[in-house]
């Protein structure tokens, strides 16, 4: 049974420093996600939106302070598992080459999922949900468009079904259809979680139209310091 009180995700005390330069990246920061929430961070181009989103992500490690998956610090070994129910979307996706259904295949092919298998229905639904025929799949990789190469990462990581979606920027410089189609996938996704609302989304967004549209919550990250205004949420 997991305890609904107890956050998803959580920083306790966490500092990011430049390493080179000595400056600070992320002022000290306590934060917590709770299952059901969705929320959105804004701020001006540099103020450590990223560094904040990949220290959840534990891309990159924290100078002081820890991070918490459901109330338990994650030892090394924990991190692939971690990942597994926590992902991280940029703005920019790494595809490989083949086409869009072997670009599905590559996370199988790592440890931490050896227990799940491909399945090619679920991707066609996911990618239906965002607008595109089962033939989607067959394309080459390398003939996307920048919005569907962004859906077909978006599929990659939602038919792993995680809990928590970290989301960098995912939509900045797409169409405005290809904004639409991953807002519907990413809105269906949390609407796919049990009845406790078990899932969880932070959105950073440079659009402030859309930080309504994908979120509850609103936080701010100005010069390495994240707030929640009162009256923002
Ligand atoms: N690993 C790192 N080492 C040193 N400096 C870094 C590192 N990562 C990011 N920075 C610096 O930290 C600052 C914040 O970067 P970050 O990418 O988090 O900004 P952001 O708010 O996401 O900006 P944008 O909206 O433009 O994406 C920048 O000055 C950046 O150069």
């Amino acid at each position: 049974m997991t305890n609904p009180s107890v956050p998803l995700v959580a920083a306790h005390g966490v500092v990011r420093l430049d390493a080179a330069r000595g400056s600070m990246l992320l002022h000290r920061t306590d934060f917590t996600l709770g299952a059901g929430e969705r929320l959105s961070i804004t701020g001006p181009s540099g103020s450590g939106k990223s560094v904040f989103l990949r220290t959840l992500a534990l891309l990159d490690p924290c100078d002081e302070g820890f991070v918490t998956w459901r109330g338990e610090r994650i030892a090394r070994a924990g991190i692939p598992a971690y990942r597994r129910r926590v992902a991280y979307i940029a703005q920019r996706p790494a595809m490989l080459d083949g086409t869009v259904e072997d670009n599905l295949h590559y996370p199988y092919t790592l440890k931490a999922y050896h227990d799940a298998r491909f399945d090619r229905d679920a991707a066609a639904r996911l990618a239906h949900a965002a607008g595109r025929g089962a033939d989607f799949l067959d394309k080459p990789a390398s003939e996307l468009s920048g919005g569907e190469a962004q859906i077909a990462a978006f599929v990659r990581v939602l038919q792993l079904a995680p809990d928590v979606l970290l989301l960098d920027e995912p939509t900045a410089s797409l169409d405005p259809a290809s904004v639409r189609a991953i807002e519907a996938l990413v809105a269906a996704w949390f609407d796919d979680g049990d009845e406790n609302r078990s899932r969880a989304s932070i959105w950073v967004s440079h659009d402030p139209e859309q930080a309504h549209r994908v979120a509850a919550r609103h936080l701010t990250m100005t010069a390495g310091v994240l707030a929640e205004p009162k009256d923002a949420r």
